[in-house]
């Protein structure tokens, strides 16, 4: 059965307008420390993408870690990620992705407050989504959670509230094919449900590990790259990019505006087999 958190939301207490969020996805620990995914060593790569975020001078007020956080759902792993992030900001919620194991997720903490459903942080509302579908690759959302949203936006409306939503799986194909097929299945309902809600100002997920960044009518669409290995755009069939890893940046201001961007390390090499035409 798929993990759906009970807590309707959770109040974060307001900081500072903007509010600044560091957005992490796709860091593929292995339950030892030194683990490889196509050659890269992913504590490594981590590691160095939070040192990024130190070297570029933003100081979050909160990290968003968008799924696929550990490999192959080792405990280990969750423990490791968590202790790296806390060491750049405390104040940090997940969601799971399709590498994930929910239930070792949740053991590190309470659902709702490392893995809540909403988020509400002075003028906006942060949704945490889970798309993922037990042992498959690709994602679903699911006629529960889409109402779950839809009444979520209605009450951020009432209330004056800006959106943020946050999902692992890409809700639209992104241009590579062999990623596409495992896009969200009922990512146009979703969207359908965005843009029926004007104040829904940015969608961001993972998995796709490559920047993307589009616009449907009033929102965002942006795509992260991973911490670890990225993935070619517009390849038709799985290829890795010598692009480096990164992180994503958002600065959410009370007036509803939303800045953000991409970051990449620099100054570091990092192994990386390029002719690996999967995982395995
Ligand atoms: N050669 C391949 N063709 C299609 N999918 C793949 C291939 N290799 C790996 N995958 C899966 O595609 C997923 C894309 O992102 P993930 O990191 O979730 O994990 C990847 C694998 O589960």
């Amino acid at each position: 059965m798929s993990y759906s958190p009970s807590h309707q939301y959770i109040e974060v207490p307001d900081t500072a307008s903007p509010l600044r969020i560091v957005q992490f996805t796709d860091c593929h620990l292995s339950k030892n420390p030194g683990g490889r995914l196509l050659g890269m060593d992913t504590d490594h790569s981590v590691q160095a993408v939070i040192e990024q975020v130190r070297q570029d001078q933003f100081t979050p007020d909160l990290v968003l870690a968008t799924g696929d956080l550990a490999d192959a759902g080792a405990l280990e792993a969750y423990q490791r990620l968590r202790a790296y992030f806390d060491k750049l900001c405390p104040r940090q919620f997940w969601l799971p992705g399709n590498h994930d194991d929910c239930e070792v997720m949740l053991s590190l903490a309470e659902a709702d407050t490392l893995m809540p459903f909403e988020l509400r942080v002075g003028n906006w509302q942060i949704l945490l989504l889970n798309s993922q579908i037990p042992g498959k690759v690709g994602g679903h959302l699911g006629a529960e959670q889409l109402q779950r949203i839809d009444q979520a936006l209605n009450a951020a409306g009432d209330l004056g509230l800006h959106s943020l939503l946050c999902l692992h799986h890409q809700p639209l194909p992104i241009g590579c094919e062999w990623l596409d097929e495992q896009k969200v299945r009922d990512g146009e309902e979703f969207l359908q449900i965005v843009e029926g809600h004007s104040h829904a100002k940015a969608v961001v997920w993972g998995h796709v590990h490559q920047e993307v960044d589009r616009q449907l009518a009033n929102c965002r669409l942006l795509a992260t790259p991973s911490t670890c290995v990225q993935f070619a755009p517009g390849s038709q069939d799985f290829q890795a990019d010598e692009l480096p890893p990164g992180y994503r940046w958002l600065e959410l201001h009370s007036d509803g505006r939303l800045e953000t961007g991409v970051s990449r390390v620099q100054g570091v090499t990092f192994e990386l087999n390029l002719q690996q035409r999967g995982y395995l």
